[in-house]
Parts: structure tokens; sequence; C-alpha cells
């Protein structure tokens, strides 16, 4: 039942644009820009790369003072598997939790048993198993993982189009053929089954990880995505004001390429990305997450 109501609270999102914000302030810009929601965080993902070191839940009293200063929902991230660290955010009062790679996972075998809680999860993946395994434990909305923190949109590229091409080949297989497409896929039968019947998830899927341009959010809405999380590339741009409010235009109008190209125009230096090939393995966000 809470699952339920959770899923369709995820729809309101949709077509939107959820930042990453670290203070009270770049909250309000958020708002203003037009964010559907905003995830507070004490360093956005590149800053996390840049210093290493373990990444937690934030400070709760910063948590708050964002929550004070907004009207949109606030996302708060828990550590893979970190289930006190999720226990404190839902007594926050947090709108929603992110499971979220982007922080040391605290478990490196189990996440978190989303059921158990009556706040929403978001969860991230890069192919549907990982989506379904998700949703199996209680995620109410999902996220293709990208690389965060790179600013380079070539990951959440990856996964978007691993995760359509999966619901593709679920949807062309025969009733008979679903239970060894759940075993290989390490899915839960049932959602591989509504997979099969509805041709989508069963929640709402965004993308994150390294969307860094309106353009970039283009291309992920034009692959399938329902929204898009954006951190570092709003602001650690030279006019995170001007990006924010671009980004969710572009989100919204992604089909329009005259609107694309008025949004994109004049917004000064984006973030610096990073390529792909040369983060070391164990520096790989996107890996963590079983
Ligand atoms: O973890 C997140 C989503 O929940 C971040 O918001 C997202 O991945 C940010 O990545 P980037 O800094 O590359 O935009």
């Amino acid at each position: 039942m809470t699952q339920n109501l959770n899923q369709n609270l995820a729809q309101m999102f949709k077509g939107g644009v959820i930042m990453d914000v670290t203070t009270p302030e770049e909250a309000k810009i958020a708002q203003d820009c037009g964010a559907v929601a905003v995830m507070a965080l004490e360093r956005v993902p590149s800053d996390i790369r840049k210093e290493g070191g373990v990444a937690r839940m934030s400070d709760p009293k910063m948590i708050r003072e964002i929550q004070a200063a907004v009207t949109i929902p606030v996302m708060a991230k828990a550590r893979i598997g970190h289930l006190a660290e999720a226990r404190i955010l839902e007594a926050l009062g947090v709108d929603y939790i992110d499971e979220s790679e982007v922080l040391t996972p605290a478990d490196d075998q189990y996440h978190i048993d989303k059921k158990a809680f009556k706040v929403p999860f978001v969860c991230g993946a890069r192919n549907l198993g990982e989506a379904l395994r998700r949703i199996g434990e209680g995620a109410s909305m999902i996220r293709t993982k990208g690389e965060a923190g790179t600013g380079n949109v070539v990951e959440a590229v990856r996964h978007m189009r691993t995760i359509q091409a999966d619901i593709r080949r679920i949807v062309g297989l025969n009733q008979d053929e679903l239970m060894t497409a759940a075993k290989e896929m390490g899915a839960p039968y049932e959602l591989v089954c509504a997979v099969h019947r509805e041709g989508h998830l069963p929640v709402v899927n965004f993308s994150a990880g390294g969307i860094a341009t309106p353009a970039d959010a283009a291309l992920m809405m034009q692959l399938g995505s329902e929204g898009v999380f954006v951190g570092s590339g709003i602001f650690k741009s030279a006019n995170p004001e001007k990006v924010g409010r671009a980004i969710v235009k572009a989100t919204a109008y992604y089909d329009d390429p005259d609107i694309l190209a008025q949004v994109s125009e004049g917004l000064g230096k984006a973030m610096s990305g990073v390529d792909i090939r040369e983060i070391p393995e164990s520096q790989l966000y996107a890996k963590r997450g079983w």
C-alpha cells in the first residue's frame, strides 16, 4: 500500500529536473530555476571524487536548513545498505531517500530493505535486472547511474540504452521464457512479468550522472528518460542560475531543437569533464551496488 502511494508520488516529478544543492542559497536558486525537487548533500559528486575519503550521509543541520529554505520536495542520500542513516533521514522528514552509489557503500552485499520504511526511496541501476532488484526491495523510483561527478554523459547514455534494450527483449519473449530470463537477470519473476505485460518499468525512471548541459538533458529524455538528476553540472558551471534554468527548459522541451538552441546560447563555461577511461576501476561509482 505504502509502496503504491510512493510510486504515485514519484509520477509528479516526471519531465522535471532534480538538482543537487549544498546550501540553502543553492536550494533557493534551484527552486527559482524550476527544479521539481532538490537533493541536499554536503558535496556534489565532482567534489566527492576530487577529495576522496569516505562519503557519508550529510549533516542533519544542513538538511534541515535546506528543508526550511524551499517548498519543493527535499531528497537526501544514505549509503548503500546503511539502514541507520536511512532511519535518520526518515526522522528528519525528507521527502525521498536516495540509496546512492555516490556515497561510499556501507554494505558490500545487501541493500536497504526499503519496504520497511514509509519514506520513498530512489535507487540507481545500470540495467533492467539491477532496476528490478531495487524495485523488489521497495524502491519507488529508479535513476540510471551514469558516472556521477565526471561531467561526461557517456555512461548515463549507456545505462539508459541498456535498460531500454533489456525491456524490449523481455517484451519480445514468450510467457514460458520469463522465468529463465528472471533467473539470468537476477530479477524477481513477478516484476519481469510486469515489464513483459506493460512494456516499461513499474516505477518512474530518471537519468543521472554526468549530465552537464541542456543538450545532455535533452539527449537523455530523447532516449526514454522520464526526467533528470543534475549535480555537479549546475553549481560547478560559470553561471549556475542560467544553466539551471536552461536545463529545466531543455528537459521539458527535449524534442524542440529551436528551443534547445535558444537555451544553449551564452551559458559560459560548462564544468570541465573527465574521460571515463582515465578513472581507475576502484573509483567508478556505477560499479557500486549489487
Ligand atoms: O547521485 C545523484 C543522483 O541521485 C546525483 O544527483 C547525480 O548522480 C549527480 O551526478 P552529477 O554530479 O554527475 O550530475
